[in-house]
């Protein structure tokens, strides 16, 4: 089934039922990941069921790069779809071992195109030691794993995630996000992956999709989404923004890097973190939660605050919820940084869009 289509992955689906309607028309990148957020019964699984081929959407149409999947008149069969899907919990055959497993899937590999080989696919998620173990043998993050290199031994053109560290405890989701984080950059594949969590989808997401009830409510590249208000997640209470740029100094004797951002090179802002792994050169994203940031009318010299950065009034947003607080976003160097700071103080600054201000930023509550 070919069809002359720019490279992405497009789909158009309608879909109802009882009281729940779906009504999606998107067109999503066919490299990265992109994150589908959204309340409880929003209709996430729904549409990944549906590209999937696992729901019948009979007017539809599901088509990625060249290759469609489904157009009105044709649909090819769930079993056809060169997709791998991972979900909430591993379902691996308890039968076989965690080799057998993905001896199963090489078999349902497509014939023409190897996006990963199974020496990667093992290193890539650290399970040579645990393939002659039987499913009930393993920790649900070690099955996990072993559900994910299924998925990928498929050979899929497109990966489906559907809340894969739902199942786990917080110690386990810590452990394996590492391997998550590798895979979703390694693999040169487009990656739907459907999360609660906000530090997930802040962690893997190049892009996001929020659906609510059945609808597509905000879309955007996760940067940008993150760092505009009236969104659902300047709304969140771990509203955050990610700032990228290039690791220009390190000071190893107070265990800091710093981060050079900005626009261009001429407008360029520097930020403290920090140090890990990263060396000078490196291009690295921090996360800055707003309630991290705070907001100045001069420079605080005798501040503990390394970060003080000079920024732009751009927006202000009440919170409707809680008339004690108010979300600020600043530009500094271009840069969209959001803080969240009482209305009291708001006020007393007379903070207005256009004001300059110190944006200021504790360098050890910043996150990687
Ligand atoms: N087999 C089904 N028959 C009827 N209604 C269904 C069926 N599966 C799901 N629904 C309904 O469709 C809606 C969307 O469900 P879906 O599972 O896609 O939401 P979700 O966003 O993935 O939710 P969650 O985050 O809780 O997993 C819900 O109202 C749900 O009750």
């Amino acid at each position: 089934m070919k069809n002359t289509l720019s490279s992405s992955l497009q789909v158009r689906l309608s879909l109802q039922r009882a009281a729940f309607s779906l009504a999606v028309d998107v067109q999503l990148p066919n490299q990265g990941v992109t994150a589908l957020f959204g309340a409880s019964g929003s209709g996430k699984t729904t549409l990944l069921r549906c590209i999937a081929g696992l729901d019948s959407t009979p007017e539809g149409f599901i088509g990625l790069n060249e290759e469609v999947w489904q157009n009105g008149k044709r649909t090819l069969p769930a079993y056809k779809r060169p997709i791998g899907y991972v979900f909430q919990e591993a379902n691996l055959f308890p039968h076989l071992t965690a080799q057998d497993n993905l001896a199963f899937a090489m078999k349902r590999a497509g014939p023409d195109s190897e996006v990963i080989t199974y020496d990667d696919v093992v290193e890539l998620l650290n399970i040579k030691g645990i393939l002659s173990q039987y499913p009930h043998q393993l920790s649900g993050g070690e099955r996990q794993r072993v559900a994910m290199a299924r998925a990928l031994l498929i050979q899929p053109k497109l990966l489906l995630m559907d809340e894969p560290l739902s199942a786990l405890d917080e110690g386990l989701k810590q452990d394996i996000l590492p391997y998550l984080e590798t895979l979703c950059q390694r693999a040169q594949i487009p990656i739907l992956y459907v999360s609660h969590s906000l530090d997930e989808v802040i962690r893997l997401a190049d892009h996001i999709l929020v659906l609510e009830q059945g609808r597509v409510v905000e879309q955007g590249d996760t940067a940008s989404l993150l760092g505009q208000l009236g969104t659902s997640f300047s709304k969140h209470q771990d509203a955050s923004v990610v700032i990228s740029g290039v690791v220009t100094q390190q000071t190893p004797e107070w265990g800091l890097s710093w981060l050079a951002f900005g626009e261009d090179d001429l407008n360029q802002q520097t930020i403290a973190f920090t140090q890990g792994k990263e060396q000078r050169g490196d291009t690295v994203s921090l996360r800055i939660q707003s309630r991290d940031v705070s907001l100045s009318l001069s420079e605080q010299e005798n501040s503990s605050i390394l970060n003080r950065l000079a920024g732009v009034v751009d927006e202000i947003e009440t919170d409707l919820s809680d008339s004690s607080r108010v979300m600020v976003r600043l530009l500094v160097a271009q840069t969209p940084i959001l803080a969240r700071i009482t209305a009291l103080s708001a006020h007393r600054l007379s903070l207005k869009k256009g004001q300059n201000v110190i944006v200021q930023i504790k360098s050890a509550a910043l996150l990687r």
